[in-house]
């Protein structure tokens, strides 16, 4: 069959490329132009994004497969990159690479496979596509170090159908790496990538405050009952459930003290003591991945999270959770459910009003 691969010029979907035409696909590589760390940041020379498009480039010649580059930039900075400061700027913690895999990857890339006769989409995400009574399902990795299903949960059941993630089943990445030294791959030794893409240096707070410098400004860190124990510098700084670097003032005579919302329209950052939490967790922008009911399952309320059992109930606008014990989630992360290994949707947090005097 005919297979569009998303090329990044990394390791995984390199493999993925290799993997599927050495099985005897019809493979077309594509490779997005996302952003320019050059243009970023001002520096001269410093794209690697430009490098990342010649190794994509490099790993299809290799393979003997057509391979073309798509300036998305301008989408990557409206859909994606505009998203992450807003939400900062509104007292929200983004997950852009969930944003990125919803418009860019897949709501784009899927069009572009069908546009070009192809029948799957396949990428490197650490994810399993299987095939259920109900269709395609979105499955855990076999490697838990590597899973990427929580990222992945925004992705439409319509786009699920249409896509391959052969690396799922790996055992983990050193296996990865081992087949694109068999496969004589160009980029086998080459360093896995780093956290958020356009971000140089991880460096956030200076991108938000060139694109949202109200998301910086300094403001007071509160009590709930409006006590003021600090000063910040910034929301955008914070995230709610942060318990560290807080400063001194705000750690009431030695006692602890966690972020417990963000009040970006008067500045403030609202500590509360530890423990603080709430058993209702409302969504917004949920995506279903089985028919749309009341389940018992557990939920995941950032990437890195352990799991909380809970009810979720679908409203009118998303979806009501109710978790067995209090949990403090951040506005703007995913919340993502599972049965055993299979996700079955997810949605973003909405904000909880701040009770801050
Ligand atoms: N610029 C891009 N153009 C096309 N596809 C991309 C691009 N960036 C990422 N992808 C696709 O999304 C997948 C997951 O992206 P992620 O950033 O998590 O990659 P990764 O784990 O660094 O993988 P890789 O080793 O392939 O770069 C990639 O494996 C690839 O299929």
């Amino acid at each position: 069959m005919r297979v569009l691969v998303a090329m990044s010029g990394g390791v995984d979907s390199s493999v993925v490329a290799a993997l599927l035409s050495r099985a005897g696909h019809d493979v077309i590589g594509v490779t997005l132009q996302l952003y320019d760390h050059g243009a970023a940041t001002g520096r001269k020379g410093a794209c690697c994004a430009g490098q990342d498009i010649h190794d994509a480039r490099r790993v299809a010649d290799h393979l003997g497969i057509p391979h073309y580059v798509i300036d998305a930039e301008a989408r990557f900075r409206d859909a994606v990159i505009a998203d992450f400061a807003d939400s900062y700027a509104v007292g929200e913690t983004p997950v852009p690479c969930v944003r990125c895999n919803q418009s860019v990857k897949f709501g784009d890339l899927v069009a572009l496979a069908a546009d070009l006769g192809a029948e799957r989409l396949a990428t490197g995400h650490y994810v399993r596509r299987l095939d259920g009574p109900e269709g395609a399902e979105l499955h855990r990795a076999v490697d838990p170090a590597r899973d990427q299903s929580w990222f992945l949960f925004a992705t439409t059941r319509a786009q699920l159908e249409r896509s391959l993630f052969p690396l799922g089943e790996m055992p983990d990445k050193a296996a990865v790496r081992a087949e694109a030294g068999r496969l004589g791959l160009p980029v086998a030794a080459k360093p896995d990538s780093q956290d958020i893409c356009f971000v140089p240096q991880g460096s956030y707070v200076d991108m938000v405050a060139r694109l949202r410098p109200e998301a910086v400004a300094a403001g007071e860190i509160v009590t709930e009952a409006g006590e003021v124990v600090g000063q910040h510098d910034g929301v955008a700084r914070y995230t709610v459930g942060q318990a560290k670097r807080l400063g001194m003032a705000a750690q009431a005579g030695g006692s602890r003290r966690v972020v417990v919302a963000l009040d970006a329209a008067r500045r403030r950052v609202v500590v509360g003591a530890p423990g603080a939490g709430t058993r209702l967790v409302r969504l917004r922008e949920v995506n279903w991945l089985t028919a749309p009911r009341p389940l018992r399952c557990a939920v995941k309320l950032r990437a890195r999270d352990s799991l909380h059992p809970a009810e979720v109930v679908p409203t009118a606008d998303g979806a009501e959770v109710r978790l067995d014990a209090p949990v403090l989630p951040a506005p703007g992360q995913g919340c993502v459910f599972y049965t055993g290994e299979r996700v079955l949707g997810g949605g973003f947090i909405r904000p909880i009003p701040a009770s801050s005097g």
